[in-house]
This record gives C-alpha cells, structure tokens and sequence, in this order.
C-alpha cells in the first residue's frame, strides 16, 4: 500500500511531527525509523558516533556536561528548523523537553554542572524556544519498559562509553523519567510499553503503534471540535 494512503488509512497528517521519547536505551532510534518508513515521513535521529564530547563527557561528567549540553541544544536547534522548513512530515527520535528536563537539571541537581553554567545553559534553552522553530510536536511517544529491560537493551547495544557508566547514573535517569512524563503537559502524549510491540522480530507491529497514533489525534481533534 502507498506510503500516503497509509497515513490516510490512519487519518495521521502528512505534515504530521511525531517525537519519540524515553530513557537511553528503551528503543527510540528503532521506532523512529520504522515508523517513518511506514509513513513515508523523513528521520530526525541523534548522531552519536559523530558527537565530539559524548565519550569525554562519560569519562568525566563535572568537566565535560556544559559542553556536551550547548553540543545537544544546538543540534536539536538544527534539527527543528530542518523540520519546520520542510514543514513537517517527520519522526523525531527524543524531544528538545528532556535535554533540560531531564538531563540538564540531573547534572545541575547532583552538582555536576555549576549554577553559572545551568543558568547560561537555561537562558540559551528559552531564546531558542522564543523562535518560530519550536512548535510542539502533533504526538509524543513515550516508550516505556522495565528497569531490567532498558539496562540489557543498553547492554546488548555496547556502546563502550555506555557500559562503563555507573548503575546508579541510570537508575536516577529512569526514575526522572518516571516523573518527567507524568508532569508532561507540551503535547499530546502516547505511552507505549516496550512489550507490547517487537520490531526486531516482527516488523509487522508497527500497525499497532500506527493504531495508536491514529486513536490519540482521533481523540485530539475530537476535543478541539467540542
Ligand atoms: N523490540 C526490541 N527487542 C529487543 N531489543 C530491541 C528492540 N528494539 C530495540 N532493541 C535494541 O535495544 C537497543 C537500544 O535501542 P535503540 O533504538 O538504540 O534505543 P534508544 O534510541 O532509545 O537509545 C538496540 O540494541 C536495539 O537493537
Ligand atoms: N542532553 C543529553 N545530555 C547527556 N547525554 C545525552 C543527552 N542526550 C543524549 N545523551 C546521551 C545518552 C546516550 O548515551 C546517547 C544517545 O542517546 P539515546 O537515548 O541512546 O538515543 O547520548
């Protein structure tokens, strides 16, 4: 079936952002991908290996955070004025809101930013925001799964600087993103438990996070008629 008939089968707009959201590791490049070559929608992915400050910054978190912070804030900048150029029609692998919401304010929150720091970065985060690149995405997909199950998913990709990385770094993030998403008002959101899905094994269960997708704008556009 044509990749646009699709959309329409899901009543999905073809100017449509969906942003993925969850903890590292939890699934979210590989939903991205899937889910916009089943919708004919364009990637907007996190480049690690290209990333001058991931390794240094898991080496030595205190030293390297701020800049590994501007680093992020300024791709995801490039990345939202690509999607608002282009007009739409993209799947986003992580949201601009947990950059700040989770990862900058963890560092700040265990010491390992400096206030001076956190403030200059925070100031840069809302000029950003201000410009017209920064509508809130149609849906965001938050992928959810157990503790157990996100750190073997890590394990199993063996991202070197990743797998030396304390337990304790990803327990704190994942427990952050318990409440992150539960205080999480910007957009529409969709919880989709890692279970209830299996890319790798059966490509065909991108039809249910499709009927998801199409149940959540079904119910938004409801409530803006009413
Ligand atoms: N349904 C799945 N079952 C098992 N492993 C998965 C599944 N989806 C993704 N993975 C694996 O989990 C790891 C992390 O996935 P990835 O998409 O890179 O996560 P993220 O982008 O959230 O960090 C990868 O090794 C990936 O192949
Ligand atoms: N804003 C960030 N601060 C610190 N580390 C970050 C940030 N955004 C992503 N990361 C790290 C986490 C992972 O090691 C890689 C890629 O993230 P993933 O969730 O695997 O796509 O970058």
């Amino acid at each position: 079936m044509p990749k646009s008939t699709l959309c329409e089968r899901y009543g999905i707009p073809r100017d449509a952002v969906i942003t993925i959201g969850g903890t590292v590791g939890v699934g979210k490049s590989t939903i991205t991908m899937a889910l916009a070559e089943s919708l004919g929608f364009r990637t907007s992915l996190e480049k690690v290996d290209s990333n001058p400050y991931l390794d240094k910054f898991y080496a030595d978190f205190e030293k390297w955070s701020f800049h590994l912070q501007v680093y992020f804030l300024a791709e995801r900048f490039k990345e939202q004025k690509r999607i608002f150029e282009y007009g739409g029609g993209f799947v986003q692998d992580r949201s601009i809101y947990e950059d700040t919401g989770i990862f900058a304010k963890m560092l700040f929150d265990q010491g390992k930013m400096s206030q001076t720091d956190y403030q200059t970065y925070t100031s840069l985060f809302e000029a950003m925001v201000m410009t017209p690149y920064f509508p809130h995405p149609d849906v965001l997909i938050y992928l959810e799964g157990s503790f157990e199950d996100v750190l073997a998913r890590i394990k199993e990709r063996g991202r070197p600087m990743e797998q030396n990385t304390d337990i304790a770094y990803w327990e704190e993030m994942y427990g952050r993103y318990e409440e992150w998403i539960n205080n999480f008002t910007a957009c529409p959101v969709i919880r989709l438990n890692i279970n209830e899905y299996d890319l790798l094994k059966d490509k065909g269960s991108i039809q249910h996070v499709l009927e998801k997708v199409s149940q959540r704008i079904g119910q938004v556009r409801q409530t803006m008629r009413a």
